[in-house]
């Protein structure tokens, strides 16, 4: 599918307000009165039935957030908070197990086709520990855990690649990165499982999310379907362990994670819930680096998600829509290690996408693969 939009919608601002309010028994609960970032309810879009009556409200709320912030809180998203807090449990409970351990799945960047290991990653699957990460040529201070899409024994892409046929380009084909396994950890099988489960609910509330992002740029609501039927998604389970307020500045480390902007398609950050002023999100100001905290919220009784737009939907809709930059900064002591597991709703490995004006069209695993060597290749 050649991803094509030229079809705008006016801009319109919208002010509502909304009722927030605590019903978690969480007393690290945090809560907004007046949330930074717009809040979308998406639970109009659950269906995928074209007759349907939208809210054209929602919708242009919506549209108004893509273009001007790039970020949003999503509610009626369809996911447990039990889920939603049960993954950030489970990912804790990894991060807490010892280094030993955790290097025994340490993630092998790869170099050229002949240095990945298929039976245990390709890619850059698995345990990166605390520095490892390097964003701005700055060492980012947090310990990761890498997961992607996994290919069933029987699917065409892997069915199409033959190992024999290996070659020792720069770039490998990028059905070789994606045949890998993930390094799940024998000694927690709940973080599988848990997984797995925020897995299926992430797709589900991706596509929808994706319904009402069509209907937002005047396309039918099953626009992108096809785009995504067979995602090659992503997780990465974070830890930011907390630094000493005199000790934020450091010569050896950046931020938590330095300043970037996603360059997949859709991002949703599920974070624990006291998590105070540490993802930030760059204004529209362009003259100085002016930040706003998206701390989690939670609104009636449900946990919203921080959502954000990726580098790809930027460029397919010739930048209407924003891919807005954002860091992590650490938490502060007392303050404990924070915990977050961004989903990354990306598009089926074979989507043929154009990313910029002067390149040809390409598969999305094609510029997947390119963006993993760049990003590994600058960390060296
Ligand atoms: O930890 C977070 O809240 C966001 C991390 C992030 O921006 C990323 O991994 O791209
Ligand atoms: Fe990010």
């Amino acid at each position: 599918m050649h991803i094509k939009i030229n079809n705008y919608r006016k801009k319109k601002t919208l002010h509502r307000r909304y009722r927030h309010v605590s019903g978690l028994a969480q007393s690290e609960l945090v809560l907004h009165n007046n949330p930074v970032l717009p809040l979308i309810d998406f639970s109009a879009f659950v269906s995928k039935d074209e007759t349907n009556h939208y809210p054209r409200n929602i919708i242009e709320k919506l549209a108004n957030a893509c273009e001007h912030v790039g970020f949003f809180y999503a509610i009626g998203h369809g996911i447990s908070n039990e889920l939603l807090l049960r993954t950030l449990s489970v990912t804790r409970q990894l991060f807490d197990l010892d280094l030993k351990i955790k290097n025994q799945y340490a993630s092998r960047l790869f170099v050229n086709s002949s240095n990945i290991n298929y039976q245990s990653g390709g890619l850059s699957r698995g345990y990166q520990s605390i520095g490892e990460n390097v964003t701005n040529s700055r060492r980012d201070r947090h310990e990761g855990f890498d997961l992607y899409r996994e290919l069933d024994s029987n699917h065409p892409l892997r069915l199409q690649f033959n190992e024999k046929n290996l070659t020792n380009k720069t770039l490998p084909d990028y059905r070789e990165m994606a045949i890998g396994w993930n390094l799940w950890p024998k000694e927690l099988p709940l973080f599988k499982e848990t997984i797995t489960e925020y897995t299926t609910a992430m797709l589900q509330a991706g596509a929808r999310v994706m319904r009402a992002i069509a209907l937002s740029l005047n396309l039918p609501l099953n626009y992108f379907e096809s785009t995504f039927n067979d995602s090659f998604w992503v997780i990465r389970c974070i830890r930011y362990p907390p630094v000493s307020q005199n000790k934020i500045q450091s010569p050896e480390y950046g931020e938590g994670c330095g300043e970037h902007s996603d360059y997949g398609w859709l991002t949703f950050v599920n974070q624990d819930l006291d998590s105070h002023n540490c993802l930030h999100v760059r204004t529209n100001d362009r003259s100085k680096a002016t930040y706003i905290s998206a701390d989690p919220i939670v609104v009636e009784e449900q946990i919203a998600l921080t959502c954000n737009i990726g580098d790809i939907i930027a460029f397919i809709t010739k930048n209407k829509y924003r891919s807005t930059r954002h860091c992590v900064v650490s938490p502060v002591k007392p303050a404990r290690s924070r915990i977050s597991t961004p989903f990354f709703f990306e598009p089926n490995l074979d989507v043929k996408l154009r990313i910029n004006e002067t390149s040809p069209e390409c598969y999305y695993g094609e510029y997947l693969i390119n963006k993993i060597c760049i990003l590994n290749y600058l960390s060296n």
